[in-house]
């Protein structure tokens, strides 16, 4: 089961996710409404401070191919993309893309399936980073093939593994449950629990 840990912002989220080891780690980009967004010049310096073994991705909304190329400059693995996508970011020759859809726009599934650029999809709730789980049915009859069919939406340590268990996902996303109280950061042991509840579920 792969774990991404969404809406890393400091050094110190940087030391827990080095701790605690998911497999992705996502950065909100070039989205002042989000209070987890973050200017490039501090994602490159937070990805310079990740484990090598942790993939970084590059979390956007309709991301313009120049928006791409500098998520690239700063040394991105992969760029999540909600909302609208034009052909030229979705063929872009520098970054893999992970395409987010949330529950009203699961019929355009299918567009992106055959595209070789895109290696995986999270299903997120209506309002990404919002904390609010989904109907997890609706992704009941989804064709599963070789992308990665990722999770999100309002999980936390204490549902992670009931939602693995019902959707069997090949990884699940989280930011919101796994804050501190202040939600100004990620919180160590909720790190922790998720990522271990995630990964000892059998599906
Ligand atoms: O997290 C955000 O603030 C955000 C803002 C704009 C676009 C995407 C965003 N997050 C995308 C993610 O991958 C989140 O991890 C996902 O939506 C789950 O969030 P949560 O429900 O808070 O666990």
């Amino acid at each position: 089961m792969k774990v991404k840990i969404c809406g890393i912002t400091s050094a110190e989220d940087i030391k827990i996710v080095n701790a605690c080891k998911p497999d992705f780690a996502g950065f909100v980009m070039f989205f002042p409404k989000s209070k987890r967004n973050i200017f490039p010049e501090t994602a490159k310096s937070l990805i310079e401070t990740l484990d090598k073994n942790v993939l970084s991705v590059a979390v956007t909304v309709s991301p313009t191919l120049e928006q791409v190329k500098t998520a690239y400059d700063c040394g991105f693995d992969y760029i999540q993309i909600h909302g609208e996508v034009g052909e030229d970011v979705l063929s872009n020759p520098y970054l893999k893309v992970i395409r987010a859809f949330n529950v009203s726009d699961l019929e355009k599934f299918d567009e992106y399936r055959m595209n070789p650029n895109i290696v995986g999809y999270v299903f997120d709730a209506h309002e990404p980073g919002s904390g609010k789980i989904f109907d997890w049915t609706m992704l009941e009859n989804l064709p599963r093939d070789d992308k990665l069919f990722m999770l999100a939406g309002g999980l936390n340590p204490e549902t992670v593994a009931k939602a693995v268990k019902a959707v069997k996902p090949d990884g699940v996303d989280v930011s919101s449950g796994v804050e501190n109280s202040n939600g100004s950061g990620k919180d160590f042991e909720k790190v922790k629990k998720f990522i271990l509840s995630a990964r000892s579920e059998k599906c």
